[in-house]
C-alpha cells in the first residue's frame, strides 16, 4: 500500500437489510442511502439511538457484514480499492494492514497470554519478535494493566481489563483506518484518558478513526465531525429492498 490520498474512506448510498431465515425469511431493513467520507488525521462520531445501524455500519467496513447495496472505498495514491465487491481472502490482508477494530468484547482465545494476544497483530506484520514484546509490555503498562497479568489468559481478567488488552491490540499496529465501538465502555476515568490520548496520537499521525462513544465528554474531546445516523433511517424503511442480502455472521 502506498500512502494516502484525501478523502481515505468513502462511502456511497450503503443500504444494508438482514434476512431473518429463523423468522420464515423476514426482511429486517436497517439503513439506505448512507453516505460518508473520513479523511486521514479525522475522527467521525457516529451517533444515534441504540439499534439504528452504528454498529452495523462498523460491520460492513470490517468485513463482518455483507452490504445490501450501495459503494465502500478506499483511496490510495495508486489507485482505490472497493470494499463492497472485496473477495473473502483479501480481507484478511486489509484487516492485517490498513483497517483495526476495536470493539467493547476481547474475543478471548484460551491459553494465550493477554501479552501474546497483543503481541499477535505486529508479528503478523512481520516485525520482530523482541521488539513487538517491548511495544505490547510498553502499551499494557500505559493502559495500567497491572504487570502480573501479562502472561496471563485474560479469560478471567474483568471487563475493564478485557478491553484494556482489547484496546492495547486495536492500537497497536497503527492501521490508516481504525473503527472503535465503544472501545470505554467499561473504563474507569484514568483509563478513559489513555484511550483519547491514543486516539488523538492516532489521529496526529494520519490515521482516519470512525467511532462510537456513548460517554458524552469522550465523545467531544475525540470527534473532529458528528454523523447522525437517524436521518438515514427515515420513512424509506417502512418498505422492503428488492435485493436484501443474507446475514453472514
Ligand atoms: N446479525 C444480525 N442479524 C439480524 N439483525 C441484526 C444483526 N445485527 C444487527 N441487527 C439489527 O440491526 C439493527 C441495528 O443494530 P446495531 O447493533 O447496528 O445498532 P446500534 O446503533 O449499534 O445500537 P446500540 O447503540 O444499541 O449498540 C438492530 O435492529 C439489530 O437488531
Amino acid at each position: 500500500m502506498t500512502s494516502l490520498t484525501q478523502p481515505f474512506l468513502s462511502v456511497d448510498a450503503l443500504h444494508k437489510a438482514f434476512v431473518l431465515h429463523g423468522q420464515g425469511g423476514m426482511t429486517l431493513e436497517v439503513m439506505r442511502d448512507l453516505s460518508l467520507t473520513l479523511s486521514p488525521g479525522e475522527c467521525l462520531v457516529l451517533a444515534g439511538p441504540s439499534g439504528i445501524g452504528k454498529s452495523t455500519l462498523l460491520k460492513m467496513l470490517h468485513g463482518s457484514y455483507r452490504v445490501t447495496g450501495g459503494t465502500l472505498r478506499l483511496h490510495f495514491e495508486d489507485g482505490d480499492l472497493s470494499l463492497d465487491t472485496l473477495p473473502a481472502h483479501a480481507w484478511h490482508t486489509l484487516r492485517r494492514d490498513v483497517i483495526g477494530y476495536v470493539s467493547q468484547f476481547l474475543r478471548v482465545v484460551p491459553r494465550v497470554p493477554a501479552v501474546e494476544v497483543v503481541i499477535e497483530p505486529l508479528l503478523a506484520r512481520g516485525v520482530d519478535e523482541a521488539e513487538a514484546r517491548v511495544r505490547a509490555e510498553a502499551m499494557l503498562a500505559r493502559l495500567n494493566l497491572p504487570e502480573r497479568l501479562w502472561s496471563l489468559p485474560p479469560g478471567t481478567f474483568s471487563g475493564g481489563e478485557q478491553q484494556r488488552v482489547n484496546i492495547a491490540r486495536g492500537f497497536i499496529a497503527e492501521h490508516p483506518l481504525l473503527l472503535l465501538d465503544e472501545p470505554t465502555a467499561s473504563l474507569d476515568a484514568a483509563n478513559r484518558e489513555v484511550v483519547v490520548q491514543l486516539i488523538q496520537e492516532a489521529k496526529a499521525r494520519g490515521a482516519a478513526l470512525l467511532g462510537i462513544f456513548h460517554d458524552e465528554d469522550v465523545r467531544d474531546r475525540v470527534a473532529d465531525r458528528l454523523l447522525p445516523l437517524s436521518p438515514h433511517m427515515g420513512a424509506a424503511l417502512a418498505s422492503t429492498p428488492a435485493n436484501a442480502e443474507e446475514i453472514r455472521s
